[in-house]
């Protein structure tokens, strides 16, 4: 696995990288970036993957999410990589909402999609561990989860999925219910065909948080009262419900829009919640 480091920056006595790689899930090369506070040598962090939204890299939450002060002071390893395949050959779109920038986390099955939108394979399979190979202070049994819109959908459905892999769950304002919102409907017949609906449903948070029957989970979800894609029903906070063991606080949050603004404010709250989970 040959992982090169883009750059290094020291920010809050850490210090945030930048690396890029071949990706095998996604026949194409990948960038993803990492916040990693100082440590001693051979001292393992908790570490906190981010997704992020449509049309972001992975430099959005790096440049204006302000995880880096309360990654450095809980001593968390903050990851972020890109939303999707990127570069020549990989299909794209002429819309904000599909194609690079909006891989989904999910795995397409469609052409021209299926030759390289695998994003939860590389989610799943890949990414983390090309980045404990270059960051060996991760400690791989202790993850959490988040994300912000397209990528709190990610966070709440790999979350949800794979506790093997994740064992803390947050997402900022995250398409909860992708199979009755616009975005769904069109990224999920893209991706997975229009026939294919009983596959969607394995992609829905709101559906999955509905049968979760997996060890206990205590969910923290911000939305944003303002946010112009809640009024235009994208995304449906109030259809996570709390299920057995997978308890979701949703927090509504007054006067807050979609922005980078509302994220880096309460982005301490998310670091801090996943903290008090995987420091146990
Ligand atoms: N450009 C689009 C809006 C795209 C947008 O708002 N993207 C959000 C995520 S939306 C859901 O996944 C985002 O995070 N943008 C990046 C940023 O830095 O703000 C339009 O024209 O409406």
């Amino acid at each position: 696995m040959t992982v090169e480091q883009v750059s290094a920056v020291r920010s809050f006595n850490g210090t945030q990288y930048v690396f890029k790689h071949k990706s095998e899930s996604l026949s194409c090369e990948m960038t993803f970036g990492v916040y990693v506070p100082d440590h001693t040598i051979g001292e393992k962090l908790p570490g906190l993957l981010y997704l992020s939204g449509l049309t972001c890299t992975h430099a959005n939450v790096m440049e204006k999410g302000g995880a880096q002060i309360g990654a450095s002071k809980l001593r968390l390893i903050f990851i972020h990589p890109d939303t999707s395949p990127r570069g020549e050959g990989v299909p794209d779109a002429d819309r904000y909402d599909l194609g690079q920038g909006a891989g989904f986390y999910i795995d397409a099955t469609r052409a021209p999609w299926s030759s390289h939108f695998k994003m939860r394979s590389y989610i799943e399979s890949e990414l983390l561990a090309t980045v404990a190979s270059v960051v060996p202070a991760l400690d791989s049994a202790r993850v959490g989860i988040t994300g912000h819109s397209m990528g709190g959908h990610g966070a709440l459905t790999l979350g949800l999925s794979r506790p093997d892999l994740f064992r803390s769950i947050s997402a900022f304002a995250p398409i909860s219910h992708p199979t009755e919102c616009a975005w769904g409907h069109t990224l999920f017949g893209e991706y997975l065909g229009d026939e294919a609906k009983e596959e969607w449903k394995k992609f829905d948070a709101a559906i999955l948080l509905s049968s979760y029957s997996g060890p206990a989970r205590s969910i923290l979800v911000d939305q944003g009262t303002e946010d112009n894609f809640l009024k235009q029903n994208q995304l449906q906070p109030e259809s996570l419900k709390s299920h057995r063991a997978a308890t979701v606080e949703l927090r509504m949050q007054s006067g807050y829009d979609h922005s980078y603004y509302f994220i880096a404010t309460f982005m301490y709250d998310h670091i801090e919640h996943h903290h008090k989970q995987l420091i146990q």
